[in-house]
């Protein structure tokens, strides 16, 4: 039934724009998505945080008030189109990954071991705070101006020496085990933000910049902490610094404003100082990097190198970068030079002042020689822990910088919902207490992304039924046009329409770039259609979650990635969340022809296979990835020519593989042979982003279209 608002909103939505959480107006159709499956079925969404649960409660208020119930309709309209109006709007609102709010929650679930490092502070701070006053009465009773007896003094000394490292231990291990745990769930959370990102996220960054955050720029911000824990540096300098204060105008009000001005002029004088190395200090970090760069380049295609003989080449790279580094080095060196002298020269200085007004007032009688003894002592504990201080500064500003290029990075809406959603449910569905699944709970909750979009999700249908459908319904693209994201300018698929009909053998041909793996990229919806949908048992696939949609489809590629774990391993990852039994993975290697050889290996199924499984022939790798397939027992499978880069013998053994792999199942293959083409229920060429010809072998070749130019020019090959 239509409510009072929902009305008016059919008859003039313009009057009346509906804003969403955001503040952003929604349109009507998103509107009906939103609030008919809230009304259907609210209990699918995860036991989200409490804010979550606000917002979305508000969201379902105002869109249920505003709406008239009715079937769930996916339109034809792209959901993800329309989210993607959006997109810059919800950039700009997108909150910080790292934010202080998340590092002060991620803090207080260690409230125990937080206090007992702040007590352990205050601790080890009066005891270091207490020796130079203790220094100072001890010279007071060895000339006799003190009365208290040199044993009972000594002994006092004693306690402190004993207590400080007590505390200081306790203190370390404390803030060391509470910083470590907070970094654990940092990185889980950065790590999960990295995997849930859309595949074009992937394509916009290296890989290198990637790892780079969760190694360089989390190590800075470990350090902060980590590297600042001892005793001239971080919390303890503060404290020092503070405490020091204090006890100089207290102990002499006249010394402590000259002794103040000075410490205050070398501070500033040493943090402008510092402020100017900085780009020392950079080009140093960026000639490290080079370094890296370049031991990463040339070992992981040392193949290449050796078949180009460029060992010379990149010897000659390696060397230029190393000088690079050296000369970074040394001009580091001296800065740090520079600065070491520095702080010398602020003590001295310091020193300097101290004798002559101080000793001017012993003169005078205004002040006792362990006054000035003391003061002495904290002279030198005030500069270090400026030093300190200042040096704890320097690190502040690295990981400052560091947080802003994770959340620059990170921050950005570039989720994929899809995915995200799936993952997030089947997470929390997991065992909670297992401690490994608990890293990637923030406070109890997985991260709760207010940006899933909500309407989109809310369409989502059951995975249950997406089994059956894949087993018995036929697979379409209608109409579909695509960019890739990187260039949306250019349309490589434009308005293509294919069936794939239920368990038969689909071959995709064309000429180079027409946009074959497009097409496979668009199945495995690694990237959504701009325009236009893909069906099964003619549902929407966008209707279901993208973790259901990857265990209903299999993809074997000419080039295999095999993951540096043992051949079984490799097998069972065909089913990652379950335990798979020795006798499975057994079986799906006999089925892949791929037993005999793994019994023959040094260790068998427990073989390490070497990164990307380099230490395997290229057909073992592709049987392999076949019984990885044959074991996931996907009712739709992808085949990017798997067989084009094998000898005769490897190709006879992966082909009998792949015939058995495709038994019922409904497959499209990427075929540059023409045999595979010729044994293939139906053959699309594809051309200029279309379907251009479609049929059998016969039926093509008897129309003299464009297949028929291809086979005649051999760019199909013959065996
Ligand atoms: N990630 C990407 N970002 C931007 N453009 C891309 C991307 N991947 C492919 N393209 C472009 O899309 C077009 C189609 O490429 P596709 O790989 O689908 O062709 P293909 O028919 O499979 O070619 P081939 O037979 O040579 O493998 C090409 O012009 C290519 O440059």
């Amino acid at each position: 039934m239509a409510s009072a608002t929902g009305v008016l909103l059919e008859t003039n939505p313009t009057r009346f724009p509906i804003r969403n959480c955001h503040g952003r107006s929604i349109n009507k159709q998103k509107l009906r998505h939103s609030q008919l499956s809230i009304s259907s079925s609210p209990c699918r969404f995860p036991p989200f945080s409490q804010t979550y649960v606000k917002q979305w409660s508000s969201r379902v208020f105002t869109i249920s008030s505003a709406y008239v119930s009715g079937p769930p309709i996916l339109s034809d309209s792209d959901p993800k189109v329309d989210a993607s109006e959006a997109t810059s709007e919800e950039v700009q609102q997108s909150p910080k990954l790292i934010s202080w709010g998340l590092l002060w929650s991620l803090l207080l679930n260690h409230k125990l071991r937080l206090g007992v490092s702040v007590l352990t502070l205050v601790g080890c701070t009066t005891c270091t705070l207490s020796m130079p006053l203790f220094s100072g009465r001890f010279f007071e009773v060895l000339i006799g101006a003190r009365p208290e007896p040199l044993w009972r003094l000594l002994s006092k000394v004693g306690l402190l020496y004993s207590l400080e490292p007590i505390f200081t231990v306790i203190f370390v291990v404390n803030m060391n085990a509470v910083w470590e745990k907070v970094m654990s769930t940092l990185r889980a959370h950065i790590f999960r933000r990295v995997v849930i990102q859309k595949v074009e996220f992937f394509d916009r960054y290296k890989v290198g910049e990637l790892s780079a955050l969760l190694t360089t720029d989390l190590g800075s911000i470990k350090d902060i902490v980590s590297e600042n824990i001892s005793r001239d540096r971080g919390f303890r300098a503060f404290s020092e610094v503070i405490g020091t204060i204090c006890i100089l105008f207290a102990l002499a009000p006249q010394l402590a404003p000259i002794l103040g001005i000075l410490m205050l002029s070398v501070s500033v004088l040493v943090a402008t100082y510092k402020r100017s190395t900085i780009p020392v200090f950079k080009a140093h970090g960026m000639a490290q990097a080079s370094i890296s760069d370049c031991v990463t380049e040339t070992f992981s295609a040392i193949r290449t190198v050796r078949s180009f003989g460029g060992e010379k080449r990149q010897m000659l790279m390696f060397g230029s970068q190393v000088l690079a580094y050296q000369s970074s080095g040394i001009k580091l060196g001296t800065f740090k030079s520079l600065n070491e002298s520095l702080t010398r020269i602020a003590v001295y200085i310091s020193l300097m002042a101290l004798y002559c007004l101080g000793g001017s007032k012993v003169k005078a009688g205004e002040l006792s020689v362990g006054t000035v003894a003391s003061f002495i002592g904290y002279t030198f504990t005030l500069t270090f822990a400026v030093q300190g201080l200042v040096n704890t500064f320097g690190d502040l500003r690295g990981a400052f910088a560091a947080v802003e290029r994770i959340n620059s990075v990170l921050s950005k809406v570039e989720i994929d919902e899809a995915l995200a959603h799936g993952l997030e449910r089947e997470i929390q569905e997991k065992e909670k207490h297992d401690e490994i699944t608990k890293l990637f709970f923030v406070n109890g909750y997985l991260e709760s992304n207010k940006y899933f979009n909500a309407h989109y999700m809310s369409a989502l249908k059951s995975a249950s039924n997406l089994s059956t459908y894949a087993w018995s319904g036929d697979v379409c693209l209608e109409d579909v046009h695509f960019s890739y994201p990187l260039r949306p300018d250019v349309e490589i698929l434009n308005g293509l329409n294919l069936k794939l009909k239920c368990g038969t053998v689909t071959a995709l041909v064309g000429p180079s770039g027409a946009g074959k793996s497009t097409i496979v990229q668009l199945l495995a919806r690694f990237y959504e259609p701009t325009r236009g949908k893909i069906t099964v048992a003619g549902e929407d696939v966008r209707t279901f979650e993208k973790t259901e949609w990857a265990r209903v489809v299999s993809i074997v590629n000419q080039e295999p990635v095999l993951f540096s774990v043992s051949v079984g391993e490799n097998i069972a990852y065909g089913l990652p969340d379950d335990n798979v039994s020795k006798d499975d993975i057994i079986k799906a290697a006999k089925a892949a022809n791929a037993h005999e050889f793994i019994i023959s290996l040094p260790q068998g199924y427990d073989t390490l296979v070497g990164e990307r499984g380099g230490l395997l022939s290229g057909g073992q790798r592709q049987r392999i990835a076949i019984a990885r397939a044959l074991l996931k027992n996907a009712p739709i499978l992808i085949l990017d020519e798997a067989t084009s880069a094998l000898d005769a013998v490897s190709e006879r053994l992966v082909q009998d593989a792949l015939n058995h792999l495709m038994k019922g199942r409904t497959t499209l293959v990427i075929a540059h042979r023409l045999s595979t083409v010729q044994n293939a229920h139906q053959i699309a060429l594809c051309s200029g982003g279309r379907i251009a010809e479609l049929g059998t072998h016969f039926e093509l070749l008897a129309k003299k279209g464009q297949y028929a130019s291809l086979v005649g020019t051999q760019r199909l090959a013959f065996e």
